[in-house]
């Protein structure tokens, strides 16, 4: 299966150098058009924003999500009132007394207590997975689970088959044979397990209606329950929207989380630096705050450099054409399928200093001074860009710097040479690992 995805995404990136920066080719049945580069990019999702900013309706995702919740909604009123209100109460004001910061630092108190009780070996991947599943449940829930908890272990187990199955053949399947949709085959058991899930957070939701006082959120849930008490009967917020956009956020939340992915880095040199500007401004203070990044330009460099290496999600969600439109001079019809090459922009020649080499200096003027250039969009552009962008530029600021000021992180002698080929899902991943990690002699 992995070898299947990992051919399908190689061929996309391949194809342009024969094809250009807008070409169309077949998934399954399905006509879709890949865009590359930065120009036709912004061409389609910034400058004709909203005519690319459909989902697609027809694909066994849909089914499984029943085109509700906010990732896989079709542009219109549903998705643009659940955006608005989710981008809104994930700032800091929309969540009560506690405030996003806080819910992450109390989270990294969590890894370093793991941390200093596996003084020894630590596998980054399952650490920062758990820690970025409970950051998320603190937003959308109030609660945190123990690694071990036997309802995350479920939550986990549901959407990562949710998730292999929406990449399976099996999918592919679904889609162009209509007739097989109801026969039993492996693809029902992403509906069985998204109705787990659901009823997981049914239940939160229904502890929370007993529990809450109303106009004093604790969290997501309860500010959700707050805007359906002041709203119309014939508003699109209801009770089963709140459900599947806690799974919305609970999925695009955790699995892009690439916390992990930043410990590939410490093999690069740049973490010693990141220590030494980290030191240095931190001196004398015992807490770290997200507006200290403002005085780390280094290290904002190296994170902004890995994510663009990392690419984690290469060919951001599908698109959807909602009007007939034009794109570089082509015509495509109203309903088109729009797959974005993020990958192409992260690293087009052109675009940046050093295009195929990690290095920081892609985000450093000649001052030493941070810079975001417009190609850096590991999130996506325009109107369907990651609205969870701002919590994970905090959780990758807040974890990298906390846990560089206090451990090293070495690579195992015994292991061999660290093996960086990425696995391939809707995210992509280094291959597991293991690393050593101790507390810093100065520290
Ligand atoms: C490093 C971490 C992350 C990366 C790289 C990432 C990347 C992306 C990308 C590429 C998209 C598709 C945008 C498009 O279709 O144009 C997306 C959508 C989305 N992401 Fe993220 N994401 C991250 C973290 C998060 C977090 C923490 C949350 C939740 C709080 C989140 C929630 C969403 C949602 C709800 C959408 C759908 C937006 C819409 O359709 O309007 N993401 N993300």
């Amino acid at each position: 299966l992995i070898d299947l995805i990992k051919t399908c995404v190689a061929v996309v990136f391949q194809l342009r150098e024969s094809y250009g920066n807008v070409y169309s080719l077949f998934m399954g049945s399905k006509p879709a058009v890949v865009i590359n580069g930065f120009k036709a990019m912004k061409e389609a999702i910034v400058t004709k924003s909203t005519d690319f900013a459909g989902r697609p309706q027809d694909l066994f995702i849909n089914d499984v999500t029943q085109r509700k919740g906010v990732v896989m909604a079709d542009f219109g009123p549903m998705w643009r009132e659940h955006r608005r209100f989710a981008l809104m109460t994930l700032r800091n004001f929309g969540l009560g007394k506690k405030s996003m910061e806080e819910r992450i630092l109390e989270e990294i108190q969590y890894i370093i207590e793991t941390l200093e009780k596996n003084n020894n070996t630590v596998s980054p991947q399952v650490m920062f997975h758990n820690a970025g599943s409970n950051i998320i449940c603190q937003v959308l829930f109030g609660t945190r689970y123990e690694y071990d908890d036997e309802t995350i272990k479920l939550i986990v187990r549901c959407f990562t088959e949710i998730t292999k199955m929406i990449n399976s053949p099996w999918a592919m399947l679904y889609d162009s044979v209509p007739l097989i949709r109801h026969l039993p085959l492996p693809f029902n058991k992403a509906f069985e397990d998204m109705e787990i899930f659901l009823n997981i957070a049914r239940h939160l939701v229904n502890e929370h209606k007993r529990t809450r006082v109303s106009g004093e959120p604790r969290d997501f849930v309860d500010c959700y329950l707050d805007e359906l008490e002041n709203r119309d009967d014939d508003s699109t917020f209801s009770e089963e929207q709140l459900t599947r956009i806690t799974f919305d956020l609970y999925v695009a939340g955790t699995d892009t989380n690439s916390e992990d992915v930043i410990f590939c880095s410490y093999f690069f040199d740049p973490s010693e630096r990141c220590q030494h500007e980290i030191d240095r401004v931190l001196v004398g203070k015992d807490r770290v705050t997200f507006e200290d990044r403002l005085a780390m330009p280094y290290t904002q460099a190296v994170i902004h450099e890995i994510q663009r290496i990392a690419n984690t999600v290469p060919l951001s969600a599908f698109h959807c054409t909602t009007k007939d439109t034009e794109l570089m001079g082509y015509s495509l019809p109203k309903g088109t399928m729009i797959i974005q090459n993020l990958n192409s922009v992260l690293r087009e020649e052109g675009q940046w200093k050093f295009p195929h080499e990690f290095n920081p200096e892609n985000f450093l003027n000649e001052q030493g001074e941070f810079i975001k250039p417009e190609a850096f969009m590991p999130f996506s552009t325009g109107p369907r860009m990651c609205l969870g962008e701002g919590l994970a530029r905090m959780e990758l600021f807040l974890i990298t710097v906390i846990l560089l000021r206090k451990f090293e992180f070495i690579w195992p002698e015994d292991a061999g040479e660290p093996d960086f080929t990425p696995v391939f899902g809707v995210t992509l991943t280094p291959k597991p690992y293991t690393m050593k990690v101790r507390l810093r002699s100065d520290q």
